[in-house]
């Protein structure tokens, strides 16, 4: 599902402003770039915000090939190398599996390329919810909010191009 105030994936000053599409073999690929405003150390990417760019693509591929809302229960993130200002992460994440309300999934980042040296590996563990989670804990309006897409018509809502 895409909402355009996500820090992930919406229009957001500062925010991520990833895109994810599903490939072949049942691949969602999204990409990340990493600019100044993501630094941790001088010149690198932060943590945190590597972590957030994975709950993001993860989230997009439980959301996107099941058509399910779902919220992160738990993430884990292996770095394996420092991912420099200016370079962008190429993250193809795949579905794990499916037990009840739990839905696995994991990623690589691979860096400035498809074919890139592996710097990031991140799997979650994602909860479906009602949209009621989203209602009662979050905005009470907030299936409109989901469903405000500028410029994108009602039909295609749920998808983040
Ligand atoms: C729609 C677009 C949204 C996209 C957002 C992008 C991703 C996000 O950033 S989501 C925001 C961050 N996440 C959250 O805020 C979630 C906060 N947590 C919650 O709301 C709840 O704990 C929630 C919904 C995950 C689970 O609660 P609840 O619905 O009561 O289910 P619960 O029975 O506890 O758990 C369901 C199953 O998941 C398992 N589970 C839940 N959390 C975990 C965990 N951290 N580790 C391991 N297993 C877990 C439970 O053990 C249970 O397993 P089983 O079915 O085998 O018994």
């Amino acid at each position: 599902m895409h909402y355009i105030e996500c820090f992930g994936c919406g229009d957001v000053d500062g925010g991520l402003h990833m895109t994810s599409t599903v490939g072949e073999e049942h691949l969602v690929r999204s990409r990340f770039e990493v600019t100044r405003a993501h630094q941790g150390a001088p010149g690198l990417a932060h943590g945190g915000l590597l972590a957030c760019a994975f709950d993001e693509a993860l989230g997009s591929a439980a959301g996107n090939l099941l058509r399910r809302p779902a919220v992160t229960g738990k993430l884990e993130t292996d770095f394996l190398r420092p991912v420099p200002v200016g370079s962008t992460l190429y993250i193809v994440t795949k579905l794990d599996g499916v037990a009840g309300r739990k839905i696995y999934v994991s990623a690589n980042g691979r860096l400035d390329a498809e074919d890139g040296p592996l710097a990031v590996r991140a799997r979650a563990l994602f909860v479906e919810v009602t949209f009621e989670h989203f209602t009662s804990h979050g905005s009470a309006d907030a299936l409109e909010k989901f469903s405000q897409t500028a410029g994108r018509s009602r039909e295609d809502w749920d998808i983040n191009p």
